[in-house]
């Protein structure tokens, strides 16, 4: 009697991992509760750092700088706070006081753009300098991940996320540079911004659940393997949703995508690059 085919695994069960992009919205007048959507990094329990990149302020860095519990500028990123910060907040303030105010808890990578002055007032102030010019195979990125994921003050790295200013629109080989540390860390939570858009890192270890922030994103966004191709990833809540599909870069990949629902789900068997647009 021949025996019937082995039917195929079912497919793992994947705990979910939810991700909100709350920590851009402005102040609640009755800001203790947590935040809309799963608790992202404006909720009471996460714990936000922040690494400022070589590339002009967002408008919303004074924001998140108040919201982060550690301010790391990555070498020539101490140059934008010295010089922007005053420039985004309301006129009339002085911006020696400005400066003083925003100070940078550390200052990381190989020293080769931020100017002396920079260092030496900031480093007055008592933030911590860490050159590594003899690292010349890593990124300042890579270098302030590095210190972030091992610094003693963030207890709890499993609430971490780490918001990075100016991570896109500049220089191409950087913003690779800057997308490849995603693929560096996919168990930390880090989150790439620009005035336009944002993006995160999906593990394959996760379902992940996506909550929009309408007053703040935009309805295009896209969905890439830009690290490894997948054989099957599912969503909902897009425009175009994909079921049990392949992608590669090369092949299919879903850019110019809508969000059609305020949650979108997404499982794959790789990791993946989300990115959403947000309104200016
Ligand atoms: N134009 C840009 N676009 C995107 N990210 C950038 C850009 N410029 C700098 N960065 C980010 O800011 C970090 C610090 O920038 P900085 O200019 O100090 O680096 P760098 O090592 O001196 O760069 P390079 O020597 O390649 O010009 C970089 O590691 C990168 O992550
Ligand atoms: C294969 C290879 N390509 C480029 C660099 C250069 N590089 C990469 S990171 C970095 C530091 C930037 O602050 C520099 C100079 C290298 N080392 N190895």
């Amino acid at each position: 009697m021949a025996l019937a085919p082995t039917p195929p695994p079912p497919p793992p069960q994947r705990p979910t991992m939810c991700h909100s992009s709350a920590f851009l919205l402005p102040p609640h007048p009755s800001s203790s509760s947590p935040a809309p959507g799963c608790g992202g990094p404006a909720s009471t329990s996460a714990t936000v750092a922040l690494v400022v990149l070589n590339q002009p302020l967002p408008r919303f860095a004074p924001l998140l700088w108040s919201r982060a519990a550690l301010r790391v500028c990555a070498d020539g990123g101490a140059n934008r706070v010295f010089d922007g910060m005053p420039g985004l907040l309301p006129g009339g303030q002085d911006p020696d006081e400005v400066r003083a105010r925003y100070k940078p808890d550390v200052i990381k990578g190989d020293m080769d753009s931020v100017r002396p002055e920079v260092k030496e007032y900031y480093s007055n102030l008592g933030t911590k300098i860490v050159d590594e010019s003899h690292d010349q195979d890593t990124t300042d990125l890579h270098k302030c991940i590095d210190f972030i994921a091992k610094d003693s003050s963030v207890a709890d790295k499993s609430n971490l996320s780490i918001l990075v200013l100016g991570a896109l629109g500049g220089r191409f080989d950087h913003e690779m540079g800057n997308i490849n540390v995603l693929h560096l860390f996919p168990n930390i939570n880090i989150i790439l911004l620009s005035d336009d858009c944002l993006i995160f890192l999906l593990p394959r270890t996760h379902t992940h659940m996506i909550h929009i922030e309408r007053s703040i994103e935009g309805a295009h966004c896209g969905l890439i393997p830009i690290g490894m191709p997948s054989t099957s990833t599912t969503t909902t809540g897009l425009r175009w949703n994909l079921d049990n599909t392949s992608m590669s870069y090369g092949g299919l990949v879903s850019t110019s995508n809508i969000v059609e629902e305020d949650k979108v789900t997404v499982t794959s068997d790789s990791d993946l690059i989300w990115t959403i647009s947000l309104q200016n």
